[in-house]
C-alpha cells in the first residue's frame, strides 16, 4: 500500500497542505474539503473505503506515486461520519476557510472539528434517550479518579473510587462512549462499544488540571464545587477537558460547573447487580423488558435521560427523596400530571440545543425549538402555581417566562426554516431593515425580467425571445436558432446551444451585477444576523440551561407520576431503619409482560428477620420475588412510587445480587469462579443496611461443596453481616438454618399437580417447601418422555439409598447445622461410615506431596 512519502518537497502544494494537516491528526481520519466533496487520501482512503464500502480511486500522482483517494459528497457526509464514529473511529474535518478567488496556491484549510464517539453534540449522531459520555480515568495503586462529561448537555461530574470492583461498577453504570486513560495504564474490561484512547501522562498533571478547570469554571479555585479533596478525579477532569476542547476547537462555554458524585450519597449497585436487575439493559444487553423501558413515558428526551440517570444512581438523601415523592404525589392528585405532560410534549431537546448554541453549531431549527419551548412556559407556570410541593415550586421558579427571548426569536426566525443557514431563508422579514432592503432588490428581479422580456420581444419582433437565468452563465436573453440572426447589434453572444443562442445586453448586465450582489450581500447579512443571534443566546446560557434542566426534571417527575397512575403504584414510607417491608409487592416488568395475572406477595425483612431462606420448585417464582424486592427498594430510592399496596423502605446503602451468571470466558473465569467472586464481594462489603439477594449459591460445584458453601455464606450473612438477605436455594438442607439462627426464617413457593399438569401458585408462604418438582418442570420444558421416566426411576432409587451411603439430600433433622461447629464435618456426618472417609481421616497430609494427594483423589474417584 502506498505510504505517505517522507519527502515533502516533491509533493504538489495541495498535497503538502494535506500532509501538514494529517501530521497534526495522525490517528484521525482526515476529511479534506475539496469543493462539494470531502476527500480522504492514502491509508485514510483505504480505511474509509473498507469501513464505508465506498470506492477507492486514485488522484493523479504526488511525489512520483499514485495517491489512493476516497471521496464523500459534502451533502451526505453526516451519515458517513456517524457510521465511522459509531465504530469507534475519530474524524477530523478540514474545511476550506480561505477565499478560493483570493488564494495563490491551494485555498487555506483548517481542521474545524474532530468528531469522536464521546464528544458528539449533533442531533444526527446521538441517541436522544441516552447520554453519550466521555470519561477519563486515572488509576493510582488501587484508587481511581474518574471524570465524566456529557458533551451534548455540558453535565460534568467527578468521583473518586476505591478498588477495581467500584471502578467496574461505575463504568458499567456510565457505559462511556469513549474512555481516556494514561498511556501507561492497562485498559479496564469494558463493553465493546467503548472506544479506548490512551493519552500522554502529562495531560493528567495536577497543576495543569487545576489551571484548566478554574479557567473553565471562571473561578479562582474549586472550593465552591466541593471537589478539592479529589485530586485524582481532578487530574482526570483536566485531561478530559483538554481533550474535549481540542475536538471542538472551542472553549466549551456550556460546561459551567463540576459536580462531585460521592459513593456514599448513592445506593451502590455493583456491575453484576445492575445487569441482574435489568435496570436499563437486560441480561442479554438489550433494552427490551427493562425497568427503564417500562417506565419511560417521558414527554421529552431530556426527561428520559433524567429518568435514566435517576435509575442509574439511586440516592440515599432522604430529604431529597421525600421532596421528589411529594412532588410525584402532588402530580398524581387529580391527574395534574396529564396536563403538565401535554404541555411538555411539544418541547424539543432544549438541553442539547443549548449545547450546540454554546459550541456555535446550532442550526436554524434549533432556534425554532427553543422558541417553541419558551412558548410553553406560561402554560407550565399556570399548571405549577397552585401545586403545593416545594420541589415543584422550585422548578416553577426556574421555568419563569422568557419574554425577551420569546420576542426576539419570534421576530427573528421564520416558522419553518431550512435545515442549514447556508442558503439563507432563515431570518424573518421585518427583523432587519438592511436585510429587507437587499432582499427587496432580489425580489423585484422577477418583475424586472418579465418587463424586460416583454419590452425586448416587442422591440425586436422576435417571438421566441425569452429572458432566463442559470447558475453558471447568469442572466441571458435566449432566441431560437432560426431567429438568432435577427438579434439586434447590441446583443452580445453569451452561449450557443443546440437550438438556441443566448445573449446578454448592457442593460441586463447592469441588472445582473446589482441583483447578484444584492443576493450575496443578503445572504452574508443573514449569516451575520444569525451568528449574532446565536452568540447573544450563548451569553445567556446560564439562565437558559437552568430552564432546560428544570424541564428535564419536571418531565421525569411527571413520568414517575404517570407510572404511579398507569401501573397502580403507591408511595412507600421511607424510614431510617434497616428494613424492607412490602405488602402485596409485584415485579413491575414481569407483571407488564406476563399474560396471566401477577400474584402479589408480602415480604418482611427487619431486625427480627434479616435472612429469608426461600425454597420452592424451579419456575416457582423465587427469582422474581427476590428481584421485585430489589426493584422496589431501588424505586423507593429514586423518589418513585412502588408496585405494592404498602411498603416501608429503610435506608439501603447497597444492593447486592448474586444470581445465575454465565461463564466469563473473556475474563478466563468459569461460572463457579464468577459465582464465588461475587459471593466474596458480598461477604466482604455488605452491611446491616445492605439488601443482599443470593440465588442458588453453590450450584456450580458438587452437591456437598455447594451446600457447604451456601450454608457457610448464609450463616455469615445472618451472624456477622446482618444484612437484609434473601437466599433462594434448591438445597433443602438450607431450610434448617432458621432452627439455629433466630434471625433467619423460611419461605417457600409452591406448585401443585393437577390432572398430571404442574400448576405454579407463585404465592410466597411461610416455612420450607415440601418437594422440588424438578422432574415435572423438565417434562414441562419438553424433555423426552423416555428420559423423564428414567429420571423418575433414578430418583426412586436415590431416595431409597440407605443411611450409610451419601444421600442425595440431607434431611432437615439430620442437617448438621451447629452453626459454630465446623460445617464440613457436620455435613458429612451421615456419610461418616463410608470407608473412604476413614481412609481420608488416616491420611497424613503434611507428609504428602500435592501430586500424591491428587493421585489419591483420582484413585477414589474411579471407584465411585
Ligand atoms: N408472583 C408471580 N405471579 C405470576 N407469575 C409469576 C410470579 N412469579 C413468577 N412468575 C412467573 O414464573 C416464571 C418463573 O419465575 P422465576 O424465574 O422467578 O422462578 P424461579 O423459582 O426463580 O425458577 P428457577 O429456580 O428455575 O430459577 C416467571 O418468568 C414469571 O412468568
Amino acid at each position: 500500500m502506498s505510504q505517505i512519502s517522507p519527502s515533502k518537497k516533491q509533493h504538489t502544494p495541495m498535497m503538502q497542505q494535506y500532509l501538514r494537516i494529517k501530521r497534526e491528526h495522525p490517528n484521525d481520519l482526515v476529511f479534506y474539503r475539496m469543493g462539494d466533496f470531502y476527500e480522504l487520501f492514502y491509508n485514510d482512503a483505504v480505511e474509509a473505503a473498507r469501513l464505508l464500502d465506498i470506492t477507492l480511486t486514485q488522484r493523479g500522482q504526488s511525489a512520483g506515486e499514485p495517491i489512493p483517494m476516497a471521496g464523500i459528497p459534502y451533502h451526505s457526509a453526516e451519515g458517513y461520519v456517524a457510521r465511522l464514529v459509531r465504530q469507534g473511529h475519530t474524524v477530523a474535518i478540514a474545511e476550506q476557510i480561505g477565499d478560493p478567488n483570493a488564494a495563490k496556491g491551494p485555498v487555506e484549510r483548517k481542521v474545524v472539528r474532530v468528531l469522536t464517539p464521546g464528544t458528539l453534540s449533533d442531533e444526527a449522531f446521538l441517541n436522544d434517550r441516552q447520554e453519550s459520555l466521555l470519561v477519563a480515568m486515572l488509576p493510582a495503586d488501587d484508587r481511581y479518579g474518574l471524570a465524566a462529561l456529557d458533551m451534548a448537555s455540558g453535565r460534568f461530574t467527578v468521583q473518586a473510587l476505591d478498588g477495581l470492583e467500584a471502578l467496574t461498577a461505575e463504568l458499567e453504570r456510565l457505559r462511556p462512549s469513549e474512555l481516556l486513560l494514561p498511556e501507561d495504564a492497562p485498559a479496564p474490561e469494558l463493553g465493546t462499544q467503548t472506544a479506548i484512547r490512551h493519552q500522554p501522562v502529562w495531560l493528567f498533571d495536577l497543576d495543569s488540571a487545576m489551571e484548566r478547570l478554574t479557567t473553565q469554571m471562571g473561578t479562582r479555585d474549586l472550593t465552591g464545587f466541593g471537589v478539592q479533596d479529589m485530586p485524582l478525579a481532578l487530574q482526570a477532569a483536566g485531561c478530559l477537558l483538554t481533550y474535549a476542547a481540542d475536538t471542538q476547537k472551542s472553549t466549551l462555554p456550556h460546561i459551567r460547573s463540576i459536580v462531585p458524585e460521592r459513593h456514599d450519597d448513592s445506593v451502590i449497585l455493583d456491575a453484576a447487580s445492575r445487569r441482574n436487575l435489568e435496570i436499563d439493559v437486560n441480561v442479554r444487553g438489550e433494552e427490551v423488558h427493562t425497568l427503564f423501558q417500562l417506565m419511560d413515558h417521558c414527554a421529552t428526551s431530556m426527561g428520559s435521560r433524567q429518568l435514566r440517570r435517576w435509575l442509574g444512581r439511586p440516592l440515599r438523601d432522604r430529604q431529597e427523596l421525600r421532596q421528589r415523592q411529594h412532588a410525584v404525589a402532588t402530580l398524581v392528585d387529580d391527574f395534574v400530571f396529564e396536563q403538565v405532560k401535554a404541555t411538555l410534549k411539544p418541547i424539543g431537546d432544549i438541553e442539547r440545543v443549548l449545547s450546540r448554541i454554546a459550541l456555535g453549531s446550532a442550526r436554524p431549527r434549533d432556534l425554532v425549538r427553543l422558541r417553541d419551548a419558551m412558548t410553553q412556559l406560561p402554560a407550565l407556570q399556570e399548571h405549577l402555581t397552585p401545586l403545593d410541593a416545594p420541589r415543584l415550586q422550585a422548578l416553577k421558579d426556574d421555568l419563569h417566562e422568557q419574554p425577551h427571548w420569546t420576542d426576539v426569536l419570534n421576530r427573528a426566525v421564520i416558522d419553518n426554516p431550512p435545515v442549514v443557514i447556508r442558503d439563507g431563508g432563515v431570518i424573518a422579514p421585518g427583523f432587519d431593515e438592511e436585510l429587507d432592503e437587499l432582499r427587496g432588490i432580489d425580489d423585484n428581479a422577477g418583475e424586472f425580467l418579465i418587463r424586460l422580456e416583454e419590452q425586448e420581444r416587442e422591440r425586436t419582433g422576435l417571438s421566441t425571445l425569452k429572458v432566463g437565468y442559470n447558475r453558471v452563465h447568469g442572466y441571458y436573453i435566449e432566441i431560437s436558432k432560426a431567429q438568432a440572426r435577427e438579434a439586434p447589434d447590441e446583443y452580445i453572444r453569451r452561449q450557443t446551444l443546440k437550438n438556441a443562442e443566448r445573449f446578454i445586453t448592457p442593460e441586463l448586465k447592469e441588472f445582473e451585477d446589482k441583483a447578484l450582489s444584492a443576493k450575496s450581500r443578503a445572504l452574508a447579512r443573514e449569516k451575520f444576523l444569525y451568528d449574532a443571534l446565536v452568540r447573544e443566546l450563548a451569553e445567556d446560557l446560564p439562565n437558559l440551561q437552568t430552564m432546560a434542566r428544570a424541564l428535564a426534571e419536571l418531565d421525569a417527575l411527571v413520568c414517575l407520576a404517570d407510572c404511579a397512575d398507569r401501573y397502580n403504584w403507591t408511595a412507600p414510607e421511607l424510614t431510617d431503619e434497616a428494613e424492607l417491608i412490602i405488602e402485596e409487592g409485584r415485579h413491575p416488568v414481569v407483571e407488564a409482560v406476563s399474560d396471566s395475572p401477577f400474584v402479589p406477595n408480602d415480604l418482611t425483612l427487619d431486625n427480627q428477620a434479616t435472612t429469608l431462606v426461600i425454597t420452592g420448585p424451579n419456575m416457582g417464582g423465587k427469582s422474581t420475588f427476590m428481584r421485585q424486592a430489589a426493584v422496589i427498594a431501588l424505586l423507593g430510592h429514586i423518589g418513585s412510587f412502588v408496585p405494592a399496596t404498602r411498603a416501608r423502605i429503610g435506608s439501603i446503602d447497597r444492593i447486592f445480587t448474586r444470581m445465575g451468571s454465565s461463564d466469563d470466558i473473556a475474563g478466563g473465569r468459569s461460572t463457579f469462579m464468577v459465582e464465588m467472586t461475587e459471593t466474596a464481594n458480598i461477604l466482604h462489603n455488605a452491611t446491616p443496611n445492605s439488601l443482599v439477594i443470593m440465588d442458588e449459591v453453590g450450584r456450580g460445584t458438587s452437591t456437598f461443596d455447594g451446600l457447604s458453601l451456601a450454608w457457610a455464606a448464609a450463616s455469615h450473612l445472618v451472624r456477622q453481616t446482618r444484612a437484609l438477605t434473601l437466599f433462594a436455594t434448591h438445597y433443602f438442607e438450607m431450610t434448617a438454618l432458621p432452627e439455629h439462627l433466630g434471625n433467619a426464617h423460611n419461605l417457600h413457593l409452591d406448585a401443585t399437580e393437577h390432572d398430571d399438569k404442574l400448576v405454579f401458585l407463585h404465592r410466597v408462604q411461610p416455612g420450607p417447601a415440601s418437594q422440588s418438582f424438578g422432574i415435572q418442570v423438565a417434562k414441562l420444558a419438553g424433555v423426552p418422555d423416555g428420559v423423564i421416566d428414567a429420571a423418575r426411576r433414578k430418583l426412586d432409587e436415590l431416595e431409597q439409598v440407605p443411611a450409610s451411603q451419601p444421600s442425595r439430600t440431607v434431611s432437615v433433622q439430620e442437617a448438621p447445622p451447629e452453626p459454630s461447629g465446623p460445617m464440613q464435618a457436620d455435613l458429612f456426618a451421615p456419610a461418616s461410615q463410608h470407608p473412604m472417609v476413614d481412609e481420608l481421616a488416616d491420611l497424613d497430609l503434611d507428609r504428602m506431596t500435592p501430586l500424591e494427594a491428587l493421585q489419591w483423589l483420582y484413585h477414589h474417584k474411579k471407584t465411585l
